[in-house]
C-alpha cells in the first residue's frame, strides 16, 4: 500500500499544504523545527486516528485557527481510498473513508498500515512496561479491530470491578457481588492474553531472523510474554481456569489495595539478548538495535497478516544509526513505500536511492 497524495490544512505549522507523494523513497529534509516531523504524524494519524505525540487531538489544529484538516489518498490491494480527518475546537473528531463518516474510531483500524520509528522508541526497550503493553495494544488493534474492542470492555470491566474493590472495604457485605465482576474481567481479560501471546508467537520469528541479519549474526534476540498468569500459548479454557484460580488468590490482597493487581493491565514482554534482560541491563546500542529490529519485523507480520507492505514511517532515525545499519536498513526496504525525515542527506553518499522523491521542508512549507 501506499499513499500517492496528502493534503493539509491549518495542521500545525502548514496553512496549506498538497503534496504528491512517491511510491517507494520520500525523503523530507530540513533544519530542525521546520515542519518534517508534522508530516510524518499526519500521516501516522490518518492511520490510527491518533497523533503519537499529543494526547490531545486539538493540539494539531494551527495556532490561532478553529479547525484543521487531513486528507490522504491511498492506494490499497483493496482499490484507492481517502481517508479525511476534520478537527475543530468546536466539535469532535470528524474521520471519512471515501466520503462515509466512520462512527467509531475501531473502523478506522486496518485500513491504512503504517510502521513508525522514531528515536523515542527506545522507550519500547528501556522504559516501564506501559510502553511494551501500548505496544502490544496498538500494533494487535491493528490487526485485528476486535482486539482493540475487547480492551475497551476490559478497561471497562477493571475500572468498575476496582471501583467495587475500594467500596467492599468500608462495606464488606458487597464482596457478594465480586464473582459477577471477576467472571467477566476473566472472559475479556484471556481474550487478550490469548491474542497477545498469538501475535508475540509471530513476531518472535521475524524479529530473530532481522536481528540476526542486522547484528551479523553476533547477536540472538527473544522475547517472552511476561504475565503472573501464563507465559506460553495455551487453549483459551485453560487461560481463564489460570485466570480465575489466581484472580481468587489475589482477591484479599486486591481488597486491601482497592485494585486489581494480576491481568492483562499488569503484563509485559521480556527482551533478552544472548540471554540477558536488555531492559534492564543492554547498552544503548542493544537497545537500539533491538527496537529497530522489533519494529522492522512488524513490516513482515503485517504483510503475512494482511497481503500487503504497511508504509514505514522513519522520522530522525538516519542519524541515529551507524552506517552498516542505515545501508541494512534502506536495503530491506525495496517494496515498501518509506517516508525518512532528516536534516542533512549525507546518509545518501553511501546508498544507492534510484527511486526517490526529495522535498525540502522549511518553515511549513515543501519545495
Ligand atoms: N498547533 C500548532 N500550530 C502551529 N505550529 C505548530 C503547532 N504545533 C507545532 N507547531 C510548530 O511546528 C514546528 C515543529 O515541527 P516538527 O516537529 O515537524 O519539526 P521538525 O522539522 O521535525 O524538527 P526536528 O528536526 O527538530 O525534529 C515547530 O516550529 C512548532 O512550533
Amino acid at each position: 500500500m501506499y499513499i500517492e497524495e496528502l493534503h493539509l490544512k491549518n495542521y500545525r505549522n502548514y496553512n496549506q499544504l498538497d503534496l504528491k507523494l512517491h511510491p517507494k523513497i520520500n525523503i523530507f529534509v530540513g533544519n530542525n523545527a521546520q515542519g518534517k516531523t508534522n508530516i510524518i504524524e499526519s500521516i501516522y494519524l490518518m492511520s490510527i486516528g491518533k497523533s503519537h505525540r499529543s494526547s490531545k487531538d486539538k493540539e494539531i489544529i494551527a495556532w490561532g485557527q478553529d479547525h484543521a484538516f487531513l486528507m490522504g489518498k491511498f492506494n490499497t490491494t483493496q482499490g484507492q481510498k481517502t481517508i479525511e480527518i476534520g478537527l475543530s475546537h468546536q466539535r469532535k473528531k470528524l474521520i471519512k473513508r471515501n466520503g462515509i463518516v466512520l462512527e467509531k474510531i475501531g473502523e478506522l483500524l486496518g485500513q491504512v498500515n503504517t510502521v513508525l520509528f522514531s528515536p523515542e522508541d527506545l522507550r519500547l526497550i528501556k522504559e516501564g512496561p506501559v510502553e511494551r503493553r501500548n505496544f502490544l495494544d496498538r500494533e494487535i488493534s491493528n490487526l485485528r479491530p476486535q482486539y482493540y474492542y475487547a480492551l475497551l470492555e476490559y478497561n471497562k470491566i477493571l475500572q468498575q470491578r476496582n471501583h467495587l474493590l475500594k467500596k467492599i472495604k468500608i462495606q464488606p457485605s458487597l464482596r457478594d457481588t465480586l464473582p459477577l465482576w471477576n467472571e467477566q474481567l476473566i472472559n475479556m481479560g484471556s481474550k487478550i492474553i490469548q491474542m497477545r501471546l498469538h501475535f508475540l508467537k509471530k513476531i518472535n520469528v521475524f524479529t530473530k531472523s532481522l536481528h540476526h541479519e542486522i547484528t551479523d549474526g553476533f547477536e540472538k534476540i527473544e522475547l517472552f510474554y511476561q504475565s503472573t498468569l501464563i507465559s506460553s500459548l495455551e487453549e483459551m479454557q485453560q487461560i481463564k481456569e489460570l485466570f480465575g484460580k489466581e484472580l481468587k488468590k489475589s482477591e484479599n490482597n486486591d481488597i486491601k489495595k482497592g485494585t486489581t493487581t494480576i491481568g492483562p493491565h499488569r503484563d509485559d514482554i521480556k527482551i533478552n539478548v544472548n540471554k540477558i534482560d536488555i531492559r534492564s541491563f543492554g547498552s544503548q546500542g542493544q537497545q537500539r538495535t533491538a527496537a529497530l529490529s522489533l519494529k522492522l519485523s512488524l513490516i513482515q507480520l503485517i504483510y503475512t497478516e494482511t497481503g500487503e507492505f504497511p508504509i514505514l514511517l522513519l522520522d530522525d532515525v538516519m542519524s541515529e544509526l551507524d552506517q552498516k545499519r542505515q545501508k541494512k536498513l534502506i536495503h530491506s526496504l525495496q517494496e515498501v513505500q518509506t517516508f525518512i525525515t532528516c536534516t542533512d542527506l549525507s546518509f545518501l553518499e553511501d546508498i544507492e536511492l534510484k527511486e526517490k522523491k526529495i522535498f525540502e521542508i522549511q518553515e511549513g512549507r515543501a519545495k
